[in-house]
């Protein structure tokens, strides 16, 4: 019998994985199988939390809005779910109730104040599956662009990396709208740039991970940084 050699035979085992992965979304009910990857992330660091308030940036089509709405629990505990994407998106039906909001944004140009209107006290979980494509390569200065949006968006980090001219530049500062304690989930591709990347995340975090989840297609260099625990934002200057 011939032998198959094991980059071969790893591939072929992720392509069983992800067709697995297909199928059970679309018996589950979910809208895609990147439901799996979320779920994934939940088992092993509870980043939604029931009740919590939860914002996923680069939402569609809406399979972690369904996840996300399935762990803040039964409506009476409360707790919300606000999508933002790039594209056109509809809340899904399944699985989803009217604390799932969503808009269309450019996360990158998301004026803060939609935020501190929508949630006044912040969110208690920030995820960003957010990616583009250009021309079918996936870039990483692109992912860690939009990964530097997700970071932004929860706890403020241009300020700190650009300083004074970013801040003259946009006219405001905010120290992010992640809450105290909360979690920052982010796609990020492997590459050039990722580690100080992941560096910088520590200084607003107790704990930062980096998680490869079976739900990923095979040769992608995609992982989730996560944030657990956000540091209390430092006291504004007077
Ligand atoms: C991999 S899909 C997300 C899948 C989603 N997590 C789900 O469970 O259905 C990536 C999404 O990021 C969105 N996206 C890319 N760039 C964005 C940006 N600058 N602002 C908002 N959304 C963006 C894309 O439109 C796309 O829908």
């Amino acid at each position: 019998m011939a032998r198959v050699s094991r980059p071969i035979l790893a591939a072929w085992t992720k392509k069983v994985q992800h067709d697995h992965y297909f199928k059970e979304a679309k018996k589950a009910g979910y809208v895609s199988r990147a439901a799996y990857k979320l779920l994934e992330i939940q088992d092993k660091h509870k980043i939604i939390k029931p009740g919590g308030t939860v914002l996923d940036l680069g939402c569609s089509p809406g399979a972690w809005l369904q996840v996300a709405c399935q762990q803040i629990g039964p409506r009476e505990r409360g707790g919300t779910v606000l999508g933002v994407d790039i594209q056109p998106v509809t809340v899904p039906e399944r699985f989803c109730d009217a604390r799932v909001r969503v808009m269309q944004a450019d996360a990158r140009t998301l004026p803060p104040s939609v935020l501190a209107e929508y949630a006044p006290g912040g969110f208690d979980t920030v995820l960003s599956d957010m990616l583009q494509f250009t021309s079918g390569v996936n870039d990483v200065e692109l992912s860690l662009e939009l990964a530097g949006t997700a970071l932004h968006i929860a706890t403020g980090y241009h300020f700190d990396v650009y300083g004074e001219a970013y801040v003259q530049q946009v006219g405001f500062r905010h120290t992010g709208f992640l809450r105290p304690g909360g979690a920052l989930v982010m796609k990020v591709y492997e590459g050039t740039g990722v580690t100080e990347f992941i560096r910088d995340m520590q200084r607003y975090f107790t704990k930062v991970a980096r998680m490869r989840v079976d739900a990923s297609r095979s040769m992608s260099r995609e992982f989730y940084a996560v944030g657990l625990g956000r540091k209390p934002p430092p006291k504004p200057k007077e």
